[in-house]
């Protein structure tokens, strides 16, 4: 497979990679992060950090442990009764795994999966769901609440004459974008995405990149994606996974453009995945 690299207005690297704007500040810090489903090791001392306010894709062939890292981003891993991890994440300075406030990591890294995941309520309440959870009752704030998010998920414009209606009747992409909407209602620093668009058609894929690019100017984004192209378009930095571990991991024109492996370029070449 040829990979073009189509970068969106807004890029921050260059082709060979040397990052122009590199006063970022490290959102996230990996260390030597070892994961075990039972006896099966799933990730080999993965060690990485991911700035604030930049888009990082994570690739790699099928079972290669991407999903796994990205639910230890903000411990949903630990829903697993057989999962063991070692290592340290650390988020704004605090070890996630020493801390045991879950519900305040979560709120803080929010997650949009694979298929879109609306309860069966209306638009307005599916969006306004997470604030009730933590208490928000008053009416004027919940709607400034829904219409920020929704706008923040560039889907307000479609949705805003039909609010009371049920979220399950929108299309696929727009569901999506509500699913972005009920991430962001919770004010995150962070949003973890497992192959948010993998359900989509071409024209509503284009349209969550476009809303991803748009969003990292104030959210850190971390996606999972087995789309070369999209990693290439939307990402600023890329990890490359293979078999639990990282094995190339820098600005994503240079991975795409000079990649420092063999076993990267292979992949990124399609020779193997
Ligand atoms: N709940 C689980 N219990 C046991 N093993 C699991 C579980 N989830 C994932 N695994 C295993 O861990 C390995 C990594 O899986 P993971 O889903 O993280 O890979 P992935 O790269 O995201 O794959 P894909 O691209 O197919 O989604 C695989 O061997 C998988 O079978």
């Amino acid at each position: 497979m040829n990979i073009t690299i189509d970068r969106q207005k807004g890029s921050k690297t260059n082709v060979l990679g040397n990052e122009r704007h590199s006063d970022k500040k490290t959102k996230i810090s990996v260390s030597d992060l070892n994961l075990f489903y039972g006896e099966k090791q799933a990730l080999y001392s993965v060690s990485l950090d991911i700035k604030e306010k930049e888009v990082t894709a994570f690739i790699g062939p099928s079972g290669c442990g991407k999903s796994t890292f990205l639910r230890t981003l903000n411990r949903m891993n630990d829903l697993i009764d057989s999962v063991k991890i070692s290592g340290k994440v650390i988020i704004d300075n605090e070890n996630i795994y020493e801390s045991s406030d879950v519900i305040k990591l979560r709120t803080k890294v929010g997650m949009v999966f694979q298929k879109a995941n609306l309860f069966p309520m209306s638009i307005y309440d599916n969006v306004a769901y997470g604030p009730r959870m933590h208490g928000i009752k008053n009416k004027k704030e919940l709607n400034k609440i829904v219409e920020e998010s929704l706008r923040g998920a560039a889907i307000w414009d479609e949705v805003k004459d039909r609010l009371k209606t049920s979220a399950l009747g929108l299309s696929g992409g727009q569901q999506q974008r509500v699913c972005i909407a009920r991430a962001i209602a919770m004010k995150p620093d962070v949003i973890l995405m497992d192959e948010p668009t993998s359900a989509l058609d071409p024209i509503s894929t284009l349209k969550v990149e476009e809303l991803i690019t748009q969003m990292k100017k104030d959210y850190t984004i971390i996606i999972v994606t087995h789309n070369m192209q999209q990693a290439a378009r939307i990402s600023d930095k890329t990890a490359f996974f293979l078999n639990g571990e990282v094995v190339e991991y820098s600005s994503t024109d240079k991975l795409f453009s000079v990649p420092q492996d063999k076993r990267t370029e292979d992949y990124i070449t399609g020779r193997f995945g």
